[in-house]
């Protein structure tokens, strides 16, 4: 199945001379979605994972599917004073801004198995401030799995420690 038919390009989204890849018509479209998360799912080499990180806002559309098929648990990745509990915070650099990322301090157990997933690999910002939160909690991260990937910004330069794997290539 061709999933670049269910992804649209909105060029100067959120700002002029961003094009951005807008993936709710493939959320939307039942086959695309289905589709989509069995690729995801494939694309996991190691399935031993104890807790898949979602990362707000559009991390949460799969990662808690691939959290259910993994039998693993579903762990947010929240933008910052969202969470009620003790959080650790990294801020790191977008494509289009600055912001800061939190997740619970108690959400991952040391050695815990993770795989961190988002929808969208740009400047590798997001993930790395991520891949920081979770390392600082003593978690083991497997795999960074992402719907697609800006092949242009390099975003996987940033991630270069890890198993970086991506559906869809720009
Ligand atoms: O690789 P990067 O350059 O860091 O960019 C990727 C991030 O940007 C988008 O999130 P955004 O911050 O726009 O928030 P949203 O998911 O709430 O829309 C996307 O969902 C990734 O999380
Ligand atoms: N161009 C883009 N389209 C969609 N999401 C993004 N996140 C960062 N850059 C993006």
């Amino acid at each position: 199945m061709d999933l670049y038919k269910y992804i649209k390009d909105v060029p100067d989204f959120p700002k002029q001379g961003v094009v951005f890849k807008d993936i709710t018509p493939l959320l939307s479209n039942p086959e695309a979605l289905n589709f989509a998360t069995t690729s995801l799912l494939n694309s996991i080499e190691n399935k031993k994972i104890d807790k898949v990180i979602g990362i707000e806002s559009r991390g949460f559309f799969f990662a808690p599917l691939l959290a259910r098929e993994l039998n693993a648990g579903f762990i947010p990745v929240r933008k910052s004073g969202k969470l009620p509990s003790k959080v650790a915070q990294e801020t790191y650099d977008l494509e289009y801004g600055t912001d800061t990322l939190e997740i619970h301090e108690d959400a991952i157990s040391k050695g815990d198995k993770v795989l961190i997933h988002d929808d969208v690999l740009a400047t590798g910002g997001t993930a790395e401030a991520v891949c920081k939160l979770i390392e600082k909690l003593g978690g083991e991260i497997v795999q960074c799995n992402f719907l697609l990937e800006l092949d242009f910004l390099q975003g996987s330069k940033k991630l270069s420690n890890y198993k970086v794997t991506s559906l869809l290539h720009y």
